[in-house]
């Protein structure tokens, strides 16, 4: 348990568009104890409404830094454009659609005799439920394109296989990826089906990835937890300081002069679906599992301060040998807090997947895994490059993913659209044949 500032402080600090409108961020929160650290802390239970609504527009598109969701999923979808005309239309109906589904309202009543205006799902009044839409984009639509291969954000490639990795080709990759995140899955499921309804001509699923982040009770004022992921373990613990807005300004959001100027306040994503070999993980000793990630399975605290909390600081210079946390323990390897450690640091957002059944009759269980960054080659790259190998390997097995690239943020005006920068910049960008 740490403790920080309120989720409003944390959102204010950030600047972040809560929505002038009818409903409001959170209508039970003021009266039960803030969320504290609200962009990586679990939810918690009692804190939220179908009221919620977070505003799409902005600097940076909602989804990143908004308040950590119980449910999420990413689709990825490999698109049908020819034109930049083409593209300018995809994009401005998904603005649309977002627009409209974080919103709410009322669900248009049709003719019987034609297919209804949406799923149904969540009945004829829709209520935000504190949805977010995130649209990023993949290699493969920049490669596809030649008047669009000339702004392919420098860092942004097809994702390659990690030593460990079993990458599925049907769970990889996609021209883009669309995060979704809200309060509940109905909500999400709908707002998926929503968007391939009404864009059918222009989005061809690839693959989609659901899961959610366990809710907890509610917690005294001030009192931040992370969730636990399906190894039992807390995750979300050494997240960079959600209360330090340079921080996650500089950790987050792409400023570099060598990235094309219409990326400016995109951010890149990293989406990895791993899978986690529960029954072997439930049968290996408490104490091996802890040496594995380097902090106790209870509290999240780290080993060499194994009385203290999950915000405590693993002290690695003191620590040389790894006599108390391992060399190789996940949080060591991802993470060595060495004189470079600022530089690779990522906002991890994950979620916890459940599948079903294998055909080898084992729990279909894992990760959602999706971190955010300014520089992938600094951030994930580096980290992941560093953990191969790690002894956490023998429990995962990392089966599909991308990398894909997080537009800038858009409006609220009526012209503005999701993905303007990148139409406007193609009008005065060098065309390879
Ligand atoms: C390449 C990046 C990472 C992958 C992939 C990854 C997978 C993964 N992680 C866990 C569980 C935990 N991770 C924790 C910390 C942690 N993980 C990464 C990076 C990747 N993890 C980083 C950078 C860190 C922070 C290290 C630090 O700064 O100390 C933890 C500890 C709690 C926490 O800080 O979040 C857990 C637990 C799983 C299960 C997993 C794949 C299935
Ligand atoms: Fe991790």
């Amino acid at each position: 348990m740490s403790h920080s500032p309120s989720r409003r402080a944390v959102l204010g600090g950030l600047g972040l568009g809560l929505a002038a409108c009818p409903f409001s961020l959170g209508r039970a929160r003021a009266e039960t104890a803030p969320q504290a650290s609200a962009l990586t802390a679990a939810p918690q239970a009692g804190t939220t409404s179908a009221a919620d609504r977070i505003a799409p527009f902005g600097r940076f598109q909602a989804g990143i830094v908004t308040p950590r969701p119980a449910w999420g999923l990413v689709a990825a979808f490999d698109v049908i454009v020819d034109t930049p005309a083409d593209l300018e239309r995809l994009f401005r109906r998904l603005t649309e659609r977002i627009a409209f589904l974080t919103s709410g309202g009322k669900v248009p009543e049709l003719d019987p005799a034609l297919p209804p205006a949406d799923s149904g799902i969540l009945g004829p009044e829709l209520r935000p439920d504190a949805l977010t839409v995130t649209l990023a984009l993949g290699a493969s639509l920049f490669e596809a394109h030649p008047w669009l291969s000339a702004l392919r954000p420098v860092q942004l490639t097809r994702m390659t296989g990690f030593p460990n990795d079993a990458l599925n080709p049907d769970l990889c990759h996609g021209d883009i990826a669309i995060q979704i995140c809200a309060n509940t899955q109905e909500t999400i499921i709908h707002a998926l089906r929503d968007l391939i309804k009404n864009l059918p001509d222009q989005l061809v699923l690839r693959w989609k990835q659901e899961g959610n982040v366990p809710v907890i009770p509610p917690q005294p004022a001030g009192v931040v937890e992370s969730a636990r992921n399906f190894l039992g373990f807390r995750d979300g613990s050494a997240n960079p300081d959600s209360a330090d807005g340079a921080l996650l300004d500089r950790v987050l959001w792409v400023h570099d002069a060598a990235e094309p100027t219409w990326a400016k306040d995109g951010s890149y994503m990293a989406v990895r679906l791993i899978r986690n070999f529960v029954e072997r993980w439930d049968r290996t000793p408490l104490a091996e599992q802890e040496r594995i990630f380097g902090r106790t399975r209870i509290t999240g605290a780290p080993l060499d301060k194994r009385h203290g909390t999950e915000a405590d600081v693993p002290d690695y210079a003191a620590d040389a040998e790894g006599t108390a946390t391992p060399l190789d323990s996940h949080i060591r390897l991802a993470n060595p807090r060495d004189a470079e450690g600022i530089k690779h640091l990522m906002l991890r957002r994950p979620f916890n997947y459940s599948n079903g059944v294998t055909k080898s009759g084992q729990l279909d269980q894992g990760l959602l895994f999706i971190a955010w960054q300014a520089s992938l080659t600094d951030g994930f790259i580096a980290a992941q490059t560093r953990l191969n190998g790690e002894p956490l390997e023998e429990y995962i097995k990392p089966v599909g993913g991308g990398y894909f690239f997080a537009l800038p943020g858009f409006g609220p005006g009526p012209d503005d659209y999701l993905g303007r920068q990148l139409i406007d910049a193609i009008g005065h960008a060098p065309q390879k044949t």
